[in-house]
Parts: structure tokens; sequence; C-alpha cells
């Protein structure tokens, strides 16, 4: 079983299908240099094939350009012709056959040979002799139908000239067509490089160290904290052992955590950003703690000043180290800041739940600013993520993020339930994301954790659609239980942010106490947390290994 300090491949093709067009597109652009994606992929649709050229070009591994073109196409009447020949060609071959051939036969009397016989007689392929027609020739070439036949299989005429004429004729018709035009970028590679965080064992014993791409290290990232007292992890609450060893997995998939350093936000971001209506029950008193003093933040935006910068990946990190004031997190995140405009976001936020905006037809009711303002225990972390997307709208980009902190909520305390606990969180931005890929990444989240086999159950969050709570089976009771909720978050959330249609997000989110709980046994929430916690048995409880029961 692999250890959780192991290297974690980043999903390739998060659909989870079979088909990776990313990596057919590399591989053509590896063959031919410059590739007209769409010409080479003629039967994946237009924004397949542009989702997956931004997920390589926001990793600067190709560079494409959009071009526009016109394509002739056939009409039906056009097709015909290609098939069958031109109206004329079918009058002569009629009259050719019979050697002679009166205007009432009943092969010259559909609408087709009406319209071809003037022509037949203009070309000299048939004449009158009588009141009958007579072939003029034993051979002709039907001009109409080679020079259809070429724009169908061209989508252009040889003789640019010929277009109007049969525009006018109604047999073909134009359309434009979108070209992607890839080639390779600056951080050109013929895969997307899977960025091992440790040298292993096995890595060392099958040689694949020799060819792996280890991920830069990052000189400035802060050191763990030296332990006092009691020492090593023996000195840790077990929530925060776990917490531990969440953010341990959290990091080996990529992930970059948030700043939860918040524990009373505004209605804003806890709830209006993530369109919970402001008369829903979970608003009410009983569910949600507000406070009196002071009672109200300032507009969104207004705490802006509160340092509060996102780390960035390492090899970002890297690329900034001859930039001394970039790299300062100060700098870094009044650089950010600057493009964010609050005031349309929050306009843009008022607009869904009132009038409806960005394909949503919102909850229709007056919108009430000062809501936004009021100031509560945050309920869940989501707030953080629903801020930490909106940063991400100066710079949008493929990312995943994570937060592992504290939420309150107004609830009678029982042995399962606080009124103050922590949930993990995840969010993971990037283009052509699919539920699918939702379930498989949580599967291999889960499977992390030592939890295998989950069970998804639709379920409804006012921020996601569709959404699914995740469940496990639990040896103990014998039955599954809900491990965690999760979803896509809605277009109108992230389309209001600022950030581009296709860029697409997952969201998930799970209790610390609950896996907490199974792993020490314990059945009651109160001798984790709260003043009924024993010091003395939290001093000896063992340091644990999530994947290892
Ligand atoms: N906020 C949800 C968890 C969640 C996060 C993100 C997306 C979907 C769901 C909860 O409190 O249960």
């Amino acid at each position: 079983m692999p250890g959780t300090r192991g290297p974690v491949p980043v999903p390739l093709h998060p659909n989870g299908g079979d088909r990776d067009l990313t990596q057919e597109i590399l591989n053509a652009v590896d063959e031919h240099e410059t590739v007209p994606t769409n010409e080479l992929f003629p039967h994946t649709s237009q924004a397949e094939i542009k989702a997956a050229l931004d997920r390589l070009a926001s990793r600067q591994m190709v560079e494409y350009d959009t071009n526009d073109k016109e394509h002739v196409v056939l009409t039906q009447e056009g097709q015909d012709i290609v098939d069958e020949g031109s109206h004329e060609y079918k009058v002569w071959d009629a009259v050719h056959k019979a050697g002679k051939l009166s205007p009432k036969d009943q092969a010259l009397s559909t609408p087709s040979a009406k319209l071809g016989q003037g022509n037949a007689i203009k070309l000299k392929w048939i004449k009158k002799d009588g009141d009958a027609f007579v072939p003029l020739t034993d051979s002709v070439t039907d001009t109409t139908r080679e020079q259809l036949r070429y724009a169908s299989e061209h989508h252009a005429f040889e003789d640019a000239k010929l277009l109007k004429d049969y525009q006018k004729r109604k047999l073909v018709a134009t359309q434009k067509v979108i070209t992607y035009i890839a080639r390779k970028g600056p951080r050109w590679a013929r895969e997307i490089p899977v960025e091992v965080t440790d040298l292993t064992a096995e890595m060392i014993a099958d040689g694949s160290w020799k060819t792996a791409t280890f991920k830069p290290y990052n000189f400035k990232a802060r050191g763990v904290l030296g332990e006092a007292g009691h020492g090593g992890t023996g000195a840790l609450h077990p929530l925060n052992k776990v917490r531990e060893e969440f953010r341990k997995i959290f990091f080996n998939m990529g992930f970059v955590e948030m700043p939860t350093a918040r524990f009373v936000d505004s209605g804003f971001w806890n709830f209006d950003a993530l369109f919970v209506p402001q008369q829903h029950p979970a608003r009410d008193l009983q569910d949600t703690f507000y406070v009196s003093d002071p009672a109200e933040a300032g507009p969104p935006g207004a705490d802006e000043s509160v340092d509060v910068v996102l780390a960035e990946t390492a090899e970002e990190d890297d690329d900034e180290s001859d930039k001394p004031t970039s790299s300062d997190p100060a700098t870094r995140a009044a650089e950010t800041t600057s493009k964010l405009d609050y005031n349309e976001y929050f306009e843009n936020v008022k607009r869904v739940h009132q009038d409806g905006a960005f394909g949503s037809i919102g909850y229709r009711y007056p919108y009430n600013d000062a809501e936004t303002r009021r100031l509560v225990l945050r309920t869940h972390t989501t707030a953080i993520s629903a801020y930490c997307l909106h940063r991400l709208a100066a710079n949008p980009r493929p990312c995943r993020y994570f937060s592992i902190d504290r939420v309150f909520r107004n609830e009678t305390v029982d042995a399962t339930h606080l009124a103050e606990f922590h949930q993990i969180e995840g969010v993971i931005a990037d283009y052509n994301l699919t539920l699918g890929g939702l379930q498989a990444f949580l599967k291999r989240f889960f499977r992390n954790i030592g939890v295998p086999d989950l069970k998804f159950k639709p379920a409804y969050n006012p921020y996601t659609e569709p959404s699914m709570e995740v469940y496990a089976w639990h040896e103990g009771l014998g039955k599954l239980v809900e491990i965690g909720n999760s979803g896509m978050f809605r277009p109108e959330m992230l389309l209001a942010m600022g950030l581009p249609e296709d860029l697409r997000c997952y969201g998930f989110g799970l209790s610390l106490e609950r896996p907490t709980m199974i792993k020490y046994g314990i059945s009651n929430i109160r001798e984790l947390l709260g003043h009924k916690v024993d010091i003395g048995d939290i001093e000896k409880m063992p340091a644990v290994r999530l994947d290892r029961e």
C-alpha cells in the first residue's frame, strides 16, 4: 500500500474518460509543429478542443491562434447535384437514352427537369426537333457538378468568383468556422509532467527516478514549528494529529493551503456570494451565530488590508526569484488585489439574487445590502473558498486549494454535535471538468486516507449543481455513513466573480471530527473537544497514519 508520502500522480484527464485529447494534441504538435486542431480532430466539438488547448496553454506548454474562416457548404439541392448530376445533365441523360423525348414525358416533367431544359439547350446538349427533344452530343461534361464537388471537398471554389453565382442559385451557403492553430509554447513538453514531491525507495529500485520530474524546492516556505513541552507529535491534540495527516495528503496531491484565519466573516462571503438566499433557514438565528459588537462589516473588499496571501506553487516562486519585490508577499497581494473590482462583483451577486443573471433566473426577491454586511461566525469554510476563487479571477488558471479550520453552528450540543467543529475543504479549478472527474478525484482522495468504495447520492447545495453527498461503508456500524458533501460550483457564482466561462470548479467538504473519532474509537464528541476533555488521555493518544488501521 502506498504511504502518504509517495508521489501522487496528477490526473491527466479530469473527465475520467478513456480519451485524452490533451495528449492527442501534444502528440500532433510534436509531430507537425503547427497543427490546425479542428482539421485534425473533425469529429470533436470545438468547445472540447478549446478546453484542451486552454489546459495546455495555461501551463504554457502550447500556444495557439484562433482563425476565423468562411467555409463553403452545400445546400441539400447542391448535395443532390453532386450525388446525381445537375438538372441539365439529367435532362440530357433522359433525352440521350431515349433518342427522342416529348417534353410531356414523365422524365421531363419533374421540377428539376423543368429547371434544366433551358440550360441543356443553351449548352447545345439537346435541341427541339418538332415537338420533341433530341440529343446533340453523345457525351457531356457536367461542369456544375464538378465545381460543386470541388467546393464540397475543399470548402471553397477553385475559382472564387463562382461563389456569388452558386449562392444566388441556393446551391451553396457559407459558414464561419473557427480553427485553432497550435504550436509549441515556452514550456513545451510531450506530456503534462507529473511532478514528484519525494524520492522513494521504490523509485530508486525501479530506476524511475532517472526520468521523473521533481517538484522544485520552495526555499521560501516556512519550516514546521518546533514542538515545545511534551515533545513529538504526542503533544498535539488528536484533531491536530489527524489535521496534519490531511494537510500532507493535500500537499502531496498538489494543493495549496487557503488562509483561514478569520472566524468572523461577513454575510456576503458566508452566504450571499454562495447564493444562499437571504431568507434561507440556515441564516436564521437558530442556526447561525451573529456577532453583535461590531455587528457590521464594511462592504466586500473593505478588509483588503488584511495581509492574506495564497502561497503560490514552488514553480511560480522560482520564476520570481530574480525579482525580489514581487516575491514579497505583501506586494504580491497588492498586485493581485488591484485587478479585482469588488463593487462590480458585489453588484453582480446582487443581480443574480434579485433579478437573475449569467444564465440564472435568480431568486427574485428584493436584496438587502445590510444583510450582506452582517458579521457572522462562519458556518462553513466555503466562505474562504469563495473569497479565494474571487481572487483567482485576477489571474484565472487551473489550481487546487484546501483548508482545514474551525466553523460554528448554533446547534444543540449532544454526543455527535458541537456548536463548533472543523471542516476539511478542497477546491479544484480547471478547464473542462466534469462530474465523473469529481467522483474519480474523491475516490482517489478517500483511498489515500484508507477509505475505499465510495457511494454518491444526489444532494442540494445553493452554490453547487450538481451536488453529491459522499457515503462510505462503516464496518463497526455495518452501514453506509455520510462522510462528505461535494459538487460543481454553479456557473452564476463563478461568472459573477469574473472567472472565464470554461474554467469549472469542484468543491468538497467533510468534517475533521468524524474521521478522528473513528481513528481513535471515540463515540462521544465531547471527549474530543470542549471542557470535558481529559488532558491525560489526549497526551497518551498515539500518532496516526490515515492510511493504516
Ligand atoms: N460547505 C459544504 C461543503 C461543500 C463545500 C464545497 C462544495 C460543496 C460542498 C458543507 O458545509 O457541508
